[in-house]
């Protein structure tokens, strides 16, 4: 069981940030992907996260090639692969509670209220948010507790794989603790595979079970 890129070209307008890149995660495994600023960790996430539609190669899922990107691919193969962003200011609805927030993808595929009650209530206790934090907005909250709640949004579909884009570099010592105990657990309780995406060579030291290099971009597209 693998989330597995294979020969992988990606990039923008014509420009090719990614070419030949081949990167697998293994079930229950932590994965560590470090390269320079610019050399396509974050296009390797959106490939993977099946948000970015490769030009060249493709992803397999446990085994299942998937073919396209975002909508085209069936719901319930997408909700198999959550991404934790760097910056959950920009990954969150300005307009929605925190528990809202939580609740976003359940509600999204329309699971019953009740389900999706319980469950937030569950994910919020893991990621250590209050009910008094869980009724407020995000402008009302600090960025540790805004990525908690997205990391507590990740986790709603039980992922069986986690992409981590420099997800703890702007948070404090406590919150990065935190956010490391929640997604080791959940990797101890359902085998979830991780990708981390670090300029930080002691977080891929403590962490990573491997980690891999993207080379230095070229000139053209730096
Ligand atoms: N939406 C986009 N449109 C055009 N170019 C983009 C887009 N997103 C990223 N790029 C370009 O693609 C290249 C790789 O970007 P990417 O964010 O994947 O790199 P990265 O390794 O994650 O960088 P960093 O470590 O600085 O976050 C960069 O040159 C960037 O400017």
């Amino acid at each position: 069981m693998s989330l597995t890129a294979t020969g992988i070209r990606a990039g923008y307008r014509g420009h090719s940030v990614l070419d030949d890149v081949s990167l697998s995660i293994g079930a229950g495994e932590t994965v560590g992907l470090r390269g320079p600023s610019g050399s396509g960790k974050s296009t390797l996430v959106r490939v993977l996260a099946l948000l970015h539609t490769p030009d060249a190669g493709h992803v397999s899922l446990d085994g299942d090639r998937i073919d396209g990107a975002r909508h085209r691919v069936p719901a319930d193969v997408r909700t198999r692969i959550a991404v934790l962003f760097q910056s959950p200011r920009a990954a969150a609805d300005p307009r929605l509670s925190l528990a809202d927030l939580i609740a976003e993808p359940l509600r999204a595929l329309r699971r019953p209220r009740e389900h999706v009650a319980g469950r937030v209530a569950e994910l919020a206790d893991r990621a250590g948010l209050t009910a008094d934090l869980l009724t407020r907005r995000p402008h009302a909250v600090s960025d540790g507790q805004l990525q908690r709640a997205c990391l507590a949004r990740s986790l709603a579909h039980e992922p069986r794989y986690l992409l981590c884009d420099e997800a703890t570099t702007m948070l404090d010592a406590s919150t990065q603790a935190l956010v490391a105990t929640v997604i080791t657990e959940q990797q101890q309780r359902t085998g979830m595979g991780v990708l981390l995406v670090s300029h930080d060579p002691a977080l891929l030291a403590r962490r990573a079970d491997r980690t891999e290099d993207l080379p230095t971009p070229p000139a053209s597209v730096r």
